[in-house]
Parts: C-alpha cells; sequence; structure tokens
C-alpha cells in the first residue's frame, strides 16, 4: 500500500480523497496514477472492488482546471447505473477543484440532458448511445477532451460497441491520453483496444488470480428445477445482508423476483426491459436496504458498487468466464468478505472447468441444504433473538403480561410459541418458473458464430439473454457486424 501524498497530487484532491475516507492508495492506483499524470496512455487491469474507478478519476480531475473550455474528460461505460455512479464518484474526487461530472444515459429525459451540459461540466460519463445522440445534435462537444476513459473496456467491445467507441472518439482530439480499465482483459479484446491508444502502457497488478481472495466461492451441483428451493435454503442458512442473485435472462429475473417476493423475501428485480425510473427506483431500495435481495441479468454485473452485498448467487451459470468474475465482485469489495454461490446442473459442468481456468481457482462444492438445515438455522437465529432481548432490554412493561399468560398456559409451552413466532420458517409454497435451457458455452458461441445456425436457439428458446444476445449469432457473421450492432441497440435502448 502506498501513501496518496506521495503520488504527487494537488492538495485538493488528497483533501477530497481524505474525506472520502481513503487512506492508502490501493495497488492500481498506485502504479497507474504517476503513469497517468505523466500523459501516458494506459491500460488499469485489477481485480473487482479495488478502486480502479479513483485509478482513472483522480488523474483526470487533477488534470482538469475550471478555467478550461469546453468538456474536458470523457468516461464512457456500458450501462447507465455504472455511469450515474461513476459520475457521483468523480465528483467527490473534484469536489474542492469544483470539478463537476455530469451523467449522461438513456432513458434519461433528453432536453434535461441537453440543459445540463449547457451548465459546463468539465467531466461528462456516459453510455455509447446517448453520448453519440448529443454529439450528432452537437449538444455535446469534444474538441477539447484531454482525457478519455473507457471503463469496463472489454464489455464495450465485447457488446458490439466498437462502431460507436470508434464514433465518438473520432470527435477528440488526438492528442488526448487515453486510459482503459477492466477487472478481465481478455487478448483479443486488449488488441482492438489499443487500436484507439498511442503506446499504452499496460498495468497488471501482480496477482495470480483474477478473483479476489477474499470472495469464498462455491458451487452446488443442481437439477434445473430443484434450483428454486436450494435458493431459498440457502437465504435462509445464510441471511446475506444484502444480496443480488443473477438470472440469465429478463423473463428469468421476472419469474424469480415473484417467486422470492411469494416466499416472503424482500427481492426486486432489474433488467433492460424495466423503464429507467423503475430501475434507478430499484437501486435506491437495493442501497437503502429496504430490499434485500436484488435479482438482475448481467446490466447489473460490471462495475457497480453496493456497500453491504455480502452474497452473490449465481442461481443460472454465467454465459463466459469473465462474466462470472463481475458478477461475483459485486461481493468482497474494498477488503471486505463475500460468499458467492454458483448453481451448476450436471449438464454445464464443462462451464464450470472453464471458469475455474480463467480464475485459476477451484471453486467449493458444496451440498444443496436441506429444509431441516434452514429450519434449524432460523431457529437457531430465534433462539439468540430471545437470549439477547432477555439480557439486554428492559422488560418491565411485559412482565404484567407474561405473568397472566403464565396462569393459562405452562413455561414450555409460551416459549416454544415465542420462538416460532421469530422463526422464519422455510417456506415452500409451489412457485412457477419457466425452465432454462442449460447454457451454451463460449466454445459454443464462437462456434456458432463463425458456422452459422447451429445450436443458436439453445439460449433463445427460453427468455432472451439480454446482453449477450449480440453473441448468439443470428445467422452467421455475413454482414453481422450492423445486424449485431442493431440488434444489440434495441436492447441497449430499452435497457
Ligand atoms: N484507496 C482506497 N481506500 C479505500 N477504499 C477505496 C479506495 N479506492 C477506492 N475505494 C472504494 O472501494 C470501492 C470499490 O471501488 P471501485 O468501484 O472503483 O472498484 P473497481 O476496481 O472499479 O471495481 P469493478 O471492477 O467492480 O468495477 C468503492 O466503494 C470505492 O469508494
Ligand atoms: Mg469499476
Amino acid at each position: 500500500m502506498a501513501k496518496f501524498s506521495e503520488l504527487g497530487l494537488s492538495k485538493e484532491i488528497l483533501e477530497a480523497i481524505g474525506n472520502m475516507g481513503f487512506e492508502e492508495a490501493t495497488p492500481i492506483q498506485a502504479e497507474s496514477i504517476p503513469l497517468s499524470l505523466k500523459g501516458i496512455d494506459v491500460i488499469g487491469q485489477a481485480q473487482t472492488g479495488t478502486g480502479k474507478t479513483a485509478a482513472f478519476g483522480v488523474p483526470m480531475i487533477e488534470k482538469t482546471t475550471k478555467q478550461h473550455s469546453g468538456v474536458a474528460g470523457l468516461v464512457i461505460a456500458p450501462t447507465r447505473e455504472l455511469a450515474m455512479q461513476v459520475a457521483e464518484e468523480l465528483n467527490k474526487v473534484g469536489r474542492f477543484k469544483n470539478i463537476r461530472a455530469l451523467p449522461i444515459y438513456g432513458g434519461q429525459d433528453i432536453t434535461r440532458q441537453i440543459r445540463a451540459l449547457k451548465k459546463y461540466p468539465q467531466i461528462v460519463v456516459g453510455t455509447p448511445g446517448r453520448l453519440l445522440d448529443h454529439i450528432k445534435r452537437k449538444t455535446l462537444r469534444l474538441q477539447h477532451i484531454h482525457t478519455v476513459v473507457l471503463d469496463e473496456a472489454d464489455e464495450m467491445l465485447n457488446m458490439g460497441f466498437i462502431e460507436d467507441i470508434e464514433s465518438i472518439l473520432k470527435e477528440v482530439p488526438e492528442a488526448r491520453q487515453t486510459l482503459l480499465f477492466s477487472a478481465t482483459m481478455p487478448d483479443p479484446i486488449r488488441r482492438i483496444a489499443e487500436k484507439f491508444m498511442r503506446s499504452p502502457e499496460i498495468v497488471r497488478v501482480k496477482s495470480k488470480e483474477v478473483t479476489v481472495p477474499n470472495i469464498t466461492q462455491n458451487f452446488i451441483e443442481v437439477d434445473e428445477r430443484k434450483k428454486f428451493d436450494a435458493l431459498t435454503r440457502l437465504l435462509d442458512m445464510e441471511n446475506p445482508e444484502l444480496a443480488i442473485v443473477f438470472g440469465r435472462t429478463k423473463r428469468r429475473v421476472d419469474e424469480l423476483s415473484e417467486a422470492l417476493a411469494t416466499r416472503g423475501y424482500s427481492a426486486e428485480g432489474i433488467h433492460g426491459d424495466l423503464t429507467q425510473s423503475k430501475r434507478t427506483s430499484v437501486m435506491k431500495q437495493f442501497k437503502n436496504k429496504t430490499i434485500e435481495v436484488l435479482v438482475a441479468t448481467d446490466v447489473a454485473a460490471r462495475g457497480l458498487d453496493v456497500s453491504g452485498v455480502t452474497h452473490v448467487y449465481n442461481f443460472d451459470i454465467p454465459q463466459d468466464p469473465e462474466s462470472y468474475v463481475h458478477r461475483i465482485g459485486r461481493t468482497g469489495r474494498a477488503g471486505k468478505t463475500g460468499v458467492a454461490f454458483t448453481f451448476v446442473t450436471p449438464r454445464e459442468m464443462g462451464q464450470l472447468k472453464n471458469i475455474e481456468r480463467l480464475t485459476k481457482r477451484r471453486m467449493t462444492r458444496k451440498p444443496v441444504p436441506s429444509s431441516t438445515e434452514a429450519l434449524e438455522n432460523q431457529q437457531k437465529m430465534a433462539l439468540d433473538k430471545l437470549k439477547e432481548t432477555a439480557t439486554e432490554s428492559n422488560l418491565n412493561d411485559y412482565k404484567t403480561h407474561a405473568e397472566q399468560l403464565l396462569e393459562d398456559h405452562d413455561s414450555i409451552t409460551l416459549l416454544s410459541a415465542a420462538i416460532k413466532l421469530l422463526t422464519k420458517e422455510p417456506d415452500e409454497t409451489p412457485v412457477r418458473l419457466t425452465a432454462e435451457a442449460p447454457s451454451a458455452s463460449r466454445k459454443n458461441f464462437r462456434d456458432n458464430r463463425r458456422g452459422g445456425s447451429g445450436g443458436q436457439n439453445r439460449q433463445n428458446r427460453g427468455g432472451k439473454p439480454e446482453y449477450r444476445r449480440r453473441r448468439s449469432g443470428s445467422g452467421g457473421n455475413s454482414g453481422g457486424s450492423s445486424n449485431k450492432r442493431s440488434s444489440y441497440r434495441d436492447s441497449q435502448s430499452s435497457r
């Protein structure tokens, strides 16, 4: 760990960092900030939750002055929620320099954005589609930009955003600095990314593992139709403070959040077919802990930083190993611990191996907990609550009632009733979930894209996977790029 004060930062920035509660720089910050300050292009790869936002945000804001004419820094991010979050963090970093960051994303009133852009924010953080929209309307001018950041670069390129990003970069001076950050950077994507950059330095934090060691990684081999009972038993066993359950498709997420609510959990779903106001309100409730379980598609897999997320459940195995890394990385952030469970159907065991190959780490096999185990755990929690209240609370106001009750019932019966009331008994109310076809592995995707239609419907037969639609390869490669892009756009526009 290094001190921020040794990285050559101004006192306004150091004060802001202090205010944010950061004591020492994380390794990616310590290594990349000095390079970025020198104006060198940087590809930064470091594990989830290790402060990549500040790693690019701090030098970008350090290089920005209030007098700068026009937008000086541009951050491009794959999702709306991430754009909002990054802008929020950059506003904290820029606080004492009076540097303002404005989020610009789809699904938000464009005239409102135009008004906000007229107030001269120095930094703009946006999703590619909406940024392009503003560029075309000339409500966003990029000729004074000194730094461009692609956050989650590999994902944006993977998703087929490459042409959008190229169009955006055409509007930015060539002499700009380009920074690229992600927890994963597959080689082919990195090579594409390097096309946008000038002799970039690759900063890869020296760690054998792609995932952080403080996430306990488990898997459970379970049949498709037994997954839901397994999930609710696990929730009862583990009592997460906040949990995220990832499902493969939008329909899956809708059905899962409804089914969880039926069984008495406070759960809400988030995916790209919801209105932006619904998405924003769900995220807000989750951050406030009004809802305990967020059910999400991969739209919530990248970058989101919600403190208190103790558990991640991959209800459906992710479709590629990178997605796994990012999904489980929603827990175990900023040095905290976290727990991840991945459900794998017997036919998907090969994909589990693919994930382990990327992460260079074995997941621990766990059995499906029985309903008895779930009940025992809930009873134990009820007992703990009862004992704690008995020793720590003032119970005088309750004693007369207790004495009256004891005239008609024996104490064992009464206590048992109290424990029962405090216990969340495992609820196995039947729920309806449409079965998902086993996930196609990444290898199959490649084959499908190359070879045409074979197997493409494996993922589409059920609900449509949103985030990966481009990869489902709607008929081989010919003329692919525009097709892929527009089909992607459709999902993006409603994301
Ligand atoms: N030096 C630091 N000391 C303490 N906390 C920090 C430091 N830098 C960042 N953080 C906090 O750590 C959390 C994770 O940071 P951030 O979201 O930037 O991670 P990330 O590396 O971008 O993760 P992801 O790969 O998931 O996008 C945030 O809450 C952030 O405020
Ligand atoms: Mg990030």
